[in-house]
């Protein structure tokens, strides 16, 4: 008899099929945060806690932490490139999910290659400009952002600020969030969700999808901790898509997923502080 010695094998996708399951795969394209609360960091703990299989291209390194960005390092769009062919060509991701995207070439390039490999559910995050104030996405980006990317999403889901930008005028109640819904669905043919984050009284979000409205409700909760909070629900939702879920479906349980994170209040550093991505581990 062969006595095996070392590790015990465990063959992952045999234990799965034997459970029914299969492994799903999501790919963030997005950048880096060192601390660990938004960016890739954000967006691989909640593929995670999706129990899914995250994989990542990395578009900038940022220096950042809970009270801001102090620099920002892009990766060359070739090498952009050359991480979504190594992705594309290997293990296929049944949805993406893209969030800081830096400048235009390294937007020409995502486009090309997710029109190139026909990318499905994709969640278009338009990061523009960090709670802490950098701006994460060059001025001149926004025109390639809206041309390139885009037509390319099933979904793009800008904050109120970023809404304003891309709308062009101010968005103070649930009016104004409808109105510039209707206005970028008509405008550039996106399925948009308008997130109430930054609005003072509820936290509802506006899905606005095949030119209807429809308000995912949300109480706000009272956590000054609010970093990467964007980052985390795109990801929650292309975790949905993936799974097969519908677009509004995808939504409703992206918000449950980050009303959980944001209720389960995690304190870490001295500012605006990363979210509990542990709060349902064990359910
Ligand atoms: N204090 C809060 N209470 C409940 N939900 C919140 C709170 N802050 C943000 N959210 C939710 O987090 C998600 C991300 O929204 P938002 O913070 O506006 O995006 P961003 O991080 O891109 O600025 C949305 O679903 C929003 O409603
Ligand atoms: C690397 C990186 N990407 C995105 C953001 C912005 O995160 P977001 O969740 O949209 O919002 P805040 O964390 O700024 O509230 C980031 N800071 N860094």
């Amino acid at each position: 008899m062969k006595i095996s010695s070392g590790k015990p094998q465990i063959h992952t996708s045999a234990l799965l099929e034997k459970w029914g399951l299969v492994l799903i795969k999501v790919l963030t394209i997005a950048g880096s945060d060192c601390s660990g609360g938004a960016g890739i960091q954000a967006d691989i703990k909640t593929i995670t806690a999706h129990k899914m299989y995250a994989m990542s291209v990395i578009t900038a390194l940022t220096a950042q932490n809970t009270k801001g960005v102090s620099g920002v390092a892009d990766t060359a769009p070739e090498f952009v490139a050359e991480q979504l062919d190594a992705v594309f060509t290997d293990i296929f991701p049944d949805a993406v999910k893209i969030g800081m995207v830096s400048n235009p070439d390294i937007i020409e390039v995502i486009a090309e290659r997710l029109q190139h490999y026909k990318a499905r559910n994709i969640v278009l995050d338009p990061v523009m400009v960090s709670t802490s104030g950098s701006r994460l996405l060059s001025e001149n980006a926004i025109d390639a952002l809206v041309k390139k990317l885009f037509p390319v999403a099933d979904l793009v889901t800008p904050n109120i600020p970023e809404a304003e930008g891309l709308c062009g005028f101010s968005i103070r109640s649930h009016r104004d969030m409808l109105l510039a819904a209707e206005t970028l669905y008509n405008r550039f043919y996106s399925n948009v969700l308008i997130k109430g984050g930054h609005l003072l009284f509820d936290a509802a979000d506006l899905l606005y999808e095949n030119g209807k409205g429809a308000w995912i409700p949300g109480e706000r909760i009272n956590n000054p901790n609010t970093h990467g909070t964007g980052c985390t629900l795109s990801s929650a939702i292309a975790c949905g898509l993936a799974r097969g879920k519908t677009l509004h479906e995808s939504v409703c349980r992206g918000k449950e997923y980050i009303s959980g994170a944001l209720k389960a209040q995690l304190d870490l550093g001295s500012g605006s502080g990363p979210l509990n991505h542990m709060w349902n581990l064990y359910s």
